[in-house]
């Protein structure tokens, strides 16, 4: 079995973090010695310009050339195409022709699990892959969820984002139901908080309120800062962009709380010892 963790970073609401998260934690935990494979897996493409390839449209291999791949059985080298990072991350890009995946897949033999056969030719070089969602959840994002041993869900601090996330967990439920018995929520992280603000103390109070101890919710919380959304236009992380900013220190601790909650194999080992 493979010793390395997939976490699909996933919300259907927009803009509250999902690819910030992504790219700090993969490069935090690539900064901890770990090898870390990034998937994007959102059309705009922000996870591959964030990480400083501008020009998307120019990529001859993406995640939707995998994904063909995969339904097509095409697959020659899984690992051609995909891009390094100077921080020490891998990248599988993603453009527009993604979209198209949405429509392809429905078609497709074992629809849900394309992506997770392409993650099962490449997953035992890294330690972790992290899939940066897209905000739907169609059938790209189904793949997503099937093939992650767990999911982060990044949650913007503001009143009652309770709605979207009962649709989601609704979701995650179907997918351990009928796709993937052995996903887990690993837990929900507060974005964009606003220290002047009581807005996260109300959403806390508020997920707590409807998610009980169902959800555990990070200790870390990410706070809002200009430099971490100057960040998303210089193709690298917070910690190279600016080290001493709340935002880079914020991710370094949450990258630690994902370390703690060990990789796949660790977690079934201490399991079994139980
Ligand atoms: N901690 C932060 N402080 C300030 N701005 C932030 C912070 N985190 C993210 N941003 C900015 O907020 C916007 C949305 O963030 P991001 O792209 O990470 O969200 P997303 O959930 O991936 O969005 P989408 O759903 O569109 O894919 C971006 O412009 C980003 O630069």
């Amino acid at each position: 079995m493979s010793n390395c963790k997939t976490i699909s970073v996933c919300n259907q609401k927009g803009g509250v973090g999902k690819t910030t998260t992504t790219v700090n934690l993969g490069v935090g935990l690539a900064m901890q010695g770990k090898k870390v494979l990034l998937i994007d897996a959102d059309p705009q493409g922000d996870l591959t310009t964030c990480l400083g390839w501008q020009d998307t449209d120019s990529l001859g291999i993406t995640l939707a050339t995998k994904l063909t791949d995969v339904i097509n059985e095409t697959m020659t080298d899984p690992m051609v195409g995909i891009l390094h990072h100077e921080e020490g991350v891998d990248l599988v890009p993603a453009n527009l022709e993604l979209s198209a995946m949405e429509f392809n897949l429905v078609n497709a033999m074992s629809r849900e699990t394309t992506l997770k056969n392409y993650l099962s030719q490449v997953k035992n070089r890294y330690d972790y892959v992290i899939i940066d969602c897209m905000p739907s959840l169609g059938m790209v994002t189904l793949n997503a969820l099937s093939a992650a041993d767990s999911v982060i869900i990044p949650v913007q601090a503001q009143y009652l984002p309770a709605k979207g996330m009962t649709q989601l967990v609704q979701t995650i439920s179907k997918v351990k139901k009928y796709i993937n018995p052995d996903i887990k929520i690993d837990g929900m992280l507060l974005t964009l908080v606003d220290s002047r603000t009581n807005l996260a103390k109300s959403t806390v109070e508020a997920l707590r309120a409807n998610f009980g101890n169902q959800i555990r919710m990070y200790r870390t919380q990410i706070p809002i800062a200009v430099k971490a959304a100057e960040t998303s236009s210089k193709g690298k992380s917070i910690y190279a962009y600016e080290p001493n900013s709340t935002v880079s220190k914020a991710y370094a601790e949450f990258t630690k709380e994902v370390l703690a909650d060990g990789r796949k194999k660790e977690r079934l080992h201490s399991h079994e010892a139980r």
